[in-house]
């Protein structure tokens, strides 16, 4: 829904501020109907969660239309020294498992009760790894504010028996509540220690409401570009790391960088032709912003679905993605495996196997119905879709 912004006197603070007026009356009864600051808060605190948190923090700060305050919902653990994870990093101001050594901000204060973390809130963040969003949702239900916007850093997509179901819907959906997407070229240890990097945010109609989001973001550091194409963008950060499951294959077997390359690019056409498929409306441009082919490559060169593959190909398929994901990863989700499933599923529910070849053969690797070294061999099969060929050569 659009913001009104107008000056008025917070009647607790005595200062003047900007208020993002959204439908008075309707936000759940909380205190400041007349005016108020915008209250983030992140629903995630993994590796990406933990520097979504920190870019955000920076900015409450410096600007006056956000409370300085960020909620960071964290899903609690006990660490081997017995501390709870939530009270260890409101003392150190780190998230010591799963982004240790950077400072988060004194403004983000973690939270296990995720009722309390998004009770106040009319700025949402939502960034879980994707297979605990749909549980996670369904606790929110009736406890998120009714004028609260949401954004979703989530990369994977549910399918549902009707059909594949974005992210960024399955929210919208369940909460009642609009949700725009930020993707983009991201490894989240780079952003953390604050080299620059590029991002998209997807929004469906609301201009201004993706400005907001925009400028929530933004840092020298963390360069934002919005686009009116939503579902072109969540898909390119959820089939990427489909197409990174392939190349972490190839380097697994020592196959070269004309071959990853030659990997990029046929994972790159199915990316397209995947979400074209699905939504007439994606732009074929939203391919060239940080959420499409900047991302496909960083993902393939320093990703954790890279890296996972290409062990799993150096075992010969013997140990499964689970094991690996355990031992290398220390807690942290690996999201290609459980995408690639879920796409086979629509592509298989939708007579698509063969105009996928890329796709459908890394999720029949990661089962073990076909060796890690396959992926050449069946990925390089032409695609029946006409919309392939006309752009393949
Ligand atoms: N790490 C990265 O570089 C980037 C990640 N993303 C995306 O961000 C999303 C979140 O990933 P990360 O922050 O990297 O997480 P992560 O993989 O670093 O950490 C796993 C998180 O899952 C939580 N968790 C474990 N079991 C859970 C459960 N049952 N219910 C709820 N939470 C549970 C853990 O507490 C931890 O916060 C993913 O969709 C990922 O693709 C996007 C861009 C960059
Ligand atoms: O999405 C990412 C970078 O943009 C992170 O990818 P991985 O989950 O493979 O590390």
């Amino acid at each position: 829904m659009p913001l009104a912004f107008e000056q008025v006197m917070s009647p607790l603070e005595g200062e003047t501020e900007i208020a993002h007026h959204t439908n008075a009356g309707n936000n759940g009864g909380n205190d400041d109907q007349i005016g108020y600051k915008s209250r983030v808060t992140v629903v995630g605190s993994g590796s990406w969660g933990s520097v979504a948190a920190k870019l955000v923090a920076s900015n409450t700060l410096k600007i006056s239309s956000f409370h300085d305050d960020v909620k960071m919902w964290v899903f609690e653990e006990t660490l081997q020294s017995g501390e709870k994870l939530t009270d260890a990093i409101n003392r150190t101001n780190e998230n010591v498992k799963y982004l240790p050594g950077i400072k988060l901000g004194k403004n983000v204060i973690a939270d296990p009760d995720i009722d309390n973390a998004v009770k106040d809130a009319n700025m949402l963040v939502f960034v879980t790894p994707h297979q605990f969003i749909d549980d996670i949702c369904k606790s929110l239900v009736g406890k998120v504010r009714s004028d609260a916007e949401a954004i979703s850093l989530i990369k994977g997509m549910e399918v549902k028996i009707e059909g594949p179901c974005l992210l960024s819907s399955c929210i919208s959906e369940q909460l009642g509540i609009n949700c725009s997407v930020l993707m983009g070229a991201n490894l989240a240890n780079e952003i953390a220690e604050e080299k620059f990097s590029e991002a998209t945010v997807g929004y469906r109609d609301n201009r201004e409401m993706a400005e907001q989001w925009v400028q929530l973001f933004s840092t020298p550091y963390f360069m934002v570009t919005p686009v009116q194409d939503v579902e072109g963008v969540e898909l390119c950060g959820t089939l990427k790391n489909v197409v990174a499951i392939a190349a972490g294959f190839v380097d697994g077997l020592d196959m070269g960088n004309n071959t990853k390359a030659a990997i990029i690019r046929l994972g790159l056409r199915e990316m397209r032709d995947f979400s074209k498929l699905l939504f007439s409306s994606v732009e074929d441009s939203t391919f060239y912003e940080s959420c499409g082919v900047a991302d496909v490559i960083t993902t393939c060169f320093g990703g954790r679905n890279r890296k996972v593959a290409e062990a799993f190909a150096k075992n010969g398929g013997k140990r499964s993605f689970d094991e690996l994901e355990a031992e290398m990863l220390q807690g942290q989700k690996l999201q290609g495996v459980s995408t690639a499933r879920e796409v086979y599923e629509v592509l298989r529910h939708r007579g698509w196997l063969e105009s996928f070849p890329l796709f459908a053969t890394v999720h029949e690797i990661c089962i073990g119905h076909l060796p890690p070294s396959a992926i050449v061999k069946y990925s390089k099969r032409k695609s029946t879709l006409p919309l392939s060929e006309d752009s393949a050569h």
